[in-house]
């Protein structure tokens, strides 16, 4: 399987097969394990334990996307994966590369993270951002290619339940400091906004109010 991977980036869907539908669906119950407890540790951190938040992604989507990054000759020339911030509420990263391809954007300069063997790199998605209204970000980042080494990650983006409204906790708009700062919308309409997005434009700004 690893000698066959040529393209420069791209997708494995679930439904490729029986085979791998069984490897990647026990994969998907360990992320969704993994996501809930990350997500209440958030939702403790803002002292809003228990709320409906974190209980959402039991029931959530869980989507996993193979990454492969073969060695460039130019490496400075191209990008594995061009600037973005993720549309899911969180995703989670495994790093099969032992270089730092994985680059995050921190006050306005590219930072790699290293990979750890046996870690899994957490990063916040739009969702998130919107829930927790903006106390936790979304970041944009991206994927380099190295001029010598390929590599792989896998990564797991995980949404709350399709029935659960994605707007900010109203236990952190309670009172007059803590103001509305994202719209509240149906999951239907967050998807709706995000496939009808403005290429140009934040979609992440889009949602604020
Ligand atoms: O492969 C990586 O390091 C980044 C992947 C990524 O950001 C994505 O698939 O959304
Ligand atoms: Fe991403």
């Amino acid at each position: 399987m690893h000698n066959k991977m040529s393209f420069v980036n791209f997708t494995l869907l679930v439904n490729t097969g029986a085979f791998f539908r069984e490897i990647l669906e026990k994969y998907s119950e360990d992320m969704r394990e993994e996501a809930i407890s990350i997500l209440s540790f958030i939702t403790l951190a803002l002292g809003i334990e228990d709320s409906k938040l974190s209980e959402s992604f039991h029931e959530g989507q869980y989507d996993i996307r193979l990454n492969c990054y073969p060695p460039c000759p130019e490496p400075e020339r191209v990008l594995g994966i061009v600037p973005h911030a993720d549309n899911s509420g969180i995703t989670l990263l495994v790093d099969f590369g032992d270089f730092p391809g994985l680059q995050f954007l921190k006050d306005g300069k590219w930072v790699g993270v290293e990979p750890i063997e046996g870690a899994i790199v957490a990063n916040i998605g739009h969702i998130i951002e919107v829930m927790t209204n903006g106390i936790y970000k979304a970041p944009e980042h991206r994927a380099i290619v190295n001029k010598l080494k390929e590599r792989l990650s896998v990564v797991t983006f995980c949404y709350p339940s399709p029935s659960i409204d994605i707007g900010p906790s109203d236990k952190l708009i309670n009172s007059d400091r803590n103001l509305q700062l994202y719209k509240s919308m149906t999951n239907a309409e967050y998807f709706r906004r995000f496939f009808n997005r403005k290429l140009d434009e934040s979609f992440i700004d889009s949602l604020r109010l």
